[in-house]
């Protein structure tokens, strides 16, 4: 049975300790702030897939440090994506690492393998585009849309055989759980296309505290300016080679927030941590693509917008945070 240990037992986290609870895996989830209700009556999500009120309740422990020790397959991934953070995600989970694991990064944004390939260099880094509306609503009860998909590849691209079989592995567990997981040679492209989607509505609607949907009928060129963002990405995606990134993924982008929940809209996961005043994946997301596009020449007036606005929401809402503590 293989043995996963996942990190960032939140929405996304719950689901997939789920899934692969299902698939056959030996799931133990390092919770923190819903430690208490995952340790005594574990997950409690209500999916618009699966139904309502499934339980799972996995091994549960405080820190990967308590999970030192055994010899994990998988180690997850599924907190916010805050590269350059102090400490690091790879530091925080390094006592879980041994040189069988491999590591999953299900988070968005972009260019976020890097700190954990160079903390781990021998191991297998996969990394994965998630798509799947889900928000925990109370420690430990999470309530998920429409959506489930996961598209996994290695990182780089060109790792070596082992390191695509235990990505195929992976998926295996996952679909044999009854999610839907495909598995790509270059996975970066995949990221790309849910960058389209991650770095128009999360930092607009974090910043309106709007619901997608919400966002759209604003104003009649809200949608101008949601797309106008998008096909800056395109633009970026195909100036870093990806010329399969076309327009159309970003029309593509845009229709399935009507399918998401439909008539409700949902929150995009930046729009919880900025009316919980929690640091938002401002970098991950919005800073790497700026950067990415200003190395390679692309003009993004609007996203450069963005990025400051969401920026100095960010650093207000720290201030706030840093007063209240
Ligand atoms: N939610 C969504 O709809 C989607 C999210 N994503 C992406 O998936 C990733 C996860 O998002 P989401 O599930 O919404 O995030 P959540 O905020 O719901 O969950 C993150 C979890 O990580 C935990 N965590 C963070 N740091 C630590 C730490 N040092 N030790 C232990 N636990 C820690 C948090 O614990 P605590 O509660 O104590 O802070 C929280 O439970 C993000 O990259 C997001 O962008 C992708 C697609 C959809
Ligand atoms: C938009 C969505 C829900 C897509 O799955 C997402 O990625 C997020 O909320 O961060």
């Amino acid at each position: 049975m293989p043995k996963i240990l996942l990190f960032g037992a939140g929405g996304v986290g719950s689901i997939y300790t789920y899934v692969l609870t299902q698939g056959g895996a030996s799931v133990t989830a390092v919770c923190r702030s819903n430690y208490e209700t995952v340790k005594k009556d574990g997950f409690t999500i209500n999916s618009a897939i699966w139904g309502e009120g499934i339980q799972v309740k996995p091994e549960v422990v405080r820190t990967p440090e308590e999970a030192r020790g055994t010899e994990w397959d998988y180690v997850i991934s599924c907190s916010k994506a805050m590269p350059g953070s102090s400490p690091s995600t790879p530091d925080i989970i390094k006592p879980a690492i041994s040189p069988r694991t491999a590591i999953v990064l299900c988070q968005n944004g972009i260019h976020i393998e890097d700190e954990f390939a160079k903390a781990f260099p021998n191991n297998a880094i996969i990394s994965g585009a998630v798509y799947l509306p889900v928000t925990q609503t109370s420690p430990g009860f999470v309530t998920h849309g429409y959506i489930e998909r996961l598209e996994i590849g290695t990182y780089p691209a060109d790792a070596v055989k082992a390191h695509k079989d235990s990505v195929q592995t992976f998926a295996d567990i996952f679909t044999a759980g009854k999610g839907t997981a495909h598995v790509f040679d270059d996975v970066q492209p995949r990221r790309w296309n849910k960058l389209i989607t991650n770095a128009s509505w999360n930092p607009l609607c974090a910043l309106s505290r709007s619901k997608d949907i919400h966002l759209l009928n604003s104003t009649p060129s809200s949608k101008k300016m949601i797309y106008g963002i998008m096909l800056e990405v395109v633009k970026i995606a195909q100036a870093c080679g990806y010329t399969d990134i076309i327009a159309k993924h970003a029309d593509a982008q845009m229709e399935r927030v009507v399918v998401q929940i439909p008539d409700r809209g949902i929150y995009p996961s930046m729009v919880g941590d900025a009316l919980n005043l929690r640091p938002m994946e401002v970098e991950a997301i919005v800073g790497n693509t700026v950067r990415i596009a200003m190395e390679k020449g692309v003009e993004v007036p609007l996203l450069e917008l963005t990025y400051t606005l969401i920026k100095a929401l960010d650093e207000s809402n720290r201030k706030r945070r840093d007063e209240k503590a």
